[in-house]
């Protein structure tokens, strides 16, 4: 396996303070690589490392074995967490400009700037000032200038902050699609769902280290199943007296159990079969949101 982006031993400093210390990231074409960790993990730090905005102090970022140069500029796409659209001037304006930046030529520009605007059901924006925008409007107009130069490689910080439920949706199916399409995407989100739907492989950052990191399938399979969903046609008695049992939530559906050994889920089933025909029961693998909490939340600043 050949990657096209490899970070190697980076290390960044500011002052006597370390943002990122020593961490590796190899990332394949046609992926989504998850960068996730708790404010001032280091994450937008080493994005902009890569977008070459900012240097190391220490260790290599290649792209496909060579390091930073001009040339990269118009093959990479960056959606920064801070939007940076300036409020006063047309998107048509600003969104070419940009692309010229990036290399593109202003007629190509325009005709993919048009092309973008459609598919995010926008097209009327063009002549609109950024300001007269609301923020999630505005938000996908950020989204179009990292992409409108079809950049190979993409940085995505906290890409759908700020977005209503079907543009989460509409953005997560582009960045799919980009995906598919075989570009490389450094993906950061607090939301551990859009990362579990998106990320194959992660690497999660707590005080500039890297906590834990690799494929998200083995991660959550190296996690002990600690919970179990439990539907039954009646209710039923004396699940918290399990020894092993931690905690018994009872919902509309059912019961969520934590278990604190894996034994305890045979008993569970045993005493749930006793008193109820039961609809489900499933161990559960732990999700990412538990798996970050266990590992970043007991020593959260
Ligand atoms: N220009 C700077 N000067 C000094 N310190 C900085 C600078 N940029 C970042 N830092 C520090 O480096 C650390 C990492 O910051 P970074 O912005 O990379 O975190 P992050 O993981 O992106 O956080 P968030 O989730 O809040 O965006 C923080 O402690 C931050 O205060």
């Amino acid at each position: 396996m050949t990657y096209p982006l490899v970070v190697e031993n980076v290390s960044k400093q500011y002052g006597d303070k370390t943002a990122v210390n020593s961490i590796r990231l190899q990332v394949k074409q046609g992926e989504i690589y998850g960068l996730l960790g708790a404010n001032g993990a280091g994450k937008t730090t080493t994005m902009r490392m890569v977008l070459g905005l900012i240097y190391p102090d220490q260790g290599t970022i290649t792209w496909k074995g060579q390091g930073y140069r001009d040339e990269l500029r118009s093959l990479m796409g960056y959606l920064p967490e801070e939007r940076g659209l300036y409020p006063k001037v047309k998107i048509s304006e600003q969104i070419t400009y940009l692309a010229e930046l990036r290399g593109m030529k202003r007629s190509a520009a325009d005709r993919s700037l048009k092309e973008w605007l459609e598919r995010f059901e926008v097209s009327d924006y063009y002549n609109r000032k950024v300001e007269e925008l609301s923020k999630g409007n505005q938000q996908k107009i950020q989204f179009i200038a990292a992409v409108i130069h079809n950049p190979e490689i993409l940085i995505l910080d906290e890409a759908f902050s700020g977005l209503d439920p079907v543009n989460v949706e509409l953005l997560k199916k582009t960045v799919k699609s980009l995906r598919d399409a075989g570009k490389t995407i450094l993906f950061s989100s607090h939301r551990m769902d859009h990362v579990e739907e998106l990320c194959e492989n992660i690497c999660i950052l707590h005080r500039s280290n890297t906590i834990l990191q690799g494929s998200l399938k083995e991660i959550k399979a190296s996690f002990p199943r600690e919970r179990i969903v439990l539907e039954t046609e009646t209710r039923v008695h004396g699940l918290e007296q399990i020894p092993g049992v931690s905690s018994v939530n009872e919902g509309l559906n059912g019961y969520e159990i934590r278990i604190e050994r894996s034994e305890a889920a045979q008993s569970v089933l045993q005493v749930a079969i006793e008193q109820s025909v039961i609809t489900r029961f499933q161990v559960m693998e732990p999700t990412l949101n538990e798996i970050f909490i266990q590992k970043v939340g007991g020593q959260h600043e």
